[in-house]
């Protein structure tokens, strides 16, 4: 179970992210952040995420300065041969991404920010975790993508969901796939209550 320091406000609109707070233990209030997400030339794929989780946790932060909040910020991106993918932008994109995705091992990762709208103070961190998927289909893609599941998540697949079925094995933490792990964002919560 996870035990911020002081009530937590969820800067972010996926609904992945508040179920796994929810899990550990946590009923944050929402505040999605409103961030321009496209990579800059020159990002690397840590350095997007993370940077991308510190601008969504400060610019909810920036609303509630002085308070006693602990704003979470998290940003998951899917990288496959170097190349990152974000959310895709429609269902041929999607159709797209999981045919790179299809009979490899990619990795999934996300950044995580943590401000204490009192003192402004931020800490951020990621996590990396392996992902093998199986050989899918063109008929397959197709038929995925149709349920709509795709098209909200990074990668455009979903482990929580019917492409658990495509997903061999994974080295790393689960609920970094998902969109939020769990275990860095303990580690965050102690950094952000401990000495500076
Ligand atoms: C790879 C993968 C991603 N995802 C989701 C998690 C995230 O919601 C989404 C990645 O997009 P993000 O841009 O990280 O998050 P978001 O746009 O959903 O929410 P916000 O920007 O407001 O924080 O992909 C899954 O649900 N399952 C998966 O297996």
């Amino acid at each position: 179970m996870l035990r911020p320091p002081a009530p937590l406000v969820l800067a972010s609109a996926s609904p992945r992210r508040l179920d796994l707070l929810r899990q550990a233990g946590v009923e944050p209030a929402v505040e999605p952040a409103d961030v321009d997400e496209t990579s800059p030339p020159g990002a690397t794929p840590e350095s997007l995420a993370v940077g991308l989780a510190r601008t969504k946790a400060q610019e909810v932060a920036a609303g509630h300065a002085g308070e006693d909040l602990v704003v979470l910020g998290a940003d998951t991106v899917v990288v496959v041969d170097g190349r990152i993918l974000g959310k895709p932008t429609d269902a041929d994109d999607a159709a797209r991404m999981l045919s790179a995705l299809s009979g490899r091992t990619h990795h999934v990762v996300t950044g995580v920010a943590l401000v204490d709208a009192r003192t402004g103070r931020t800490v951020d961190g990621l996590a990396r975790t392996d992902v093998r998927m199986r050989h899918l289909d063109a008929e397959e893609v197709a038929a995925y993508v149709a349920t709509g599941e795709p098209l909200d998540k990074a990668g455009a697949y979903g482990i929580q969901g019917l492409a658990a079925v495509f997903v061999e094995g994974i080295e790393g933490d689960y609920t970094n796939v998902v969109g939020l792990p769990l275990p860095l964002v303990d580690v965050l919560l102690r950094q952000l209550d401990g000495p500076a």
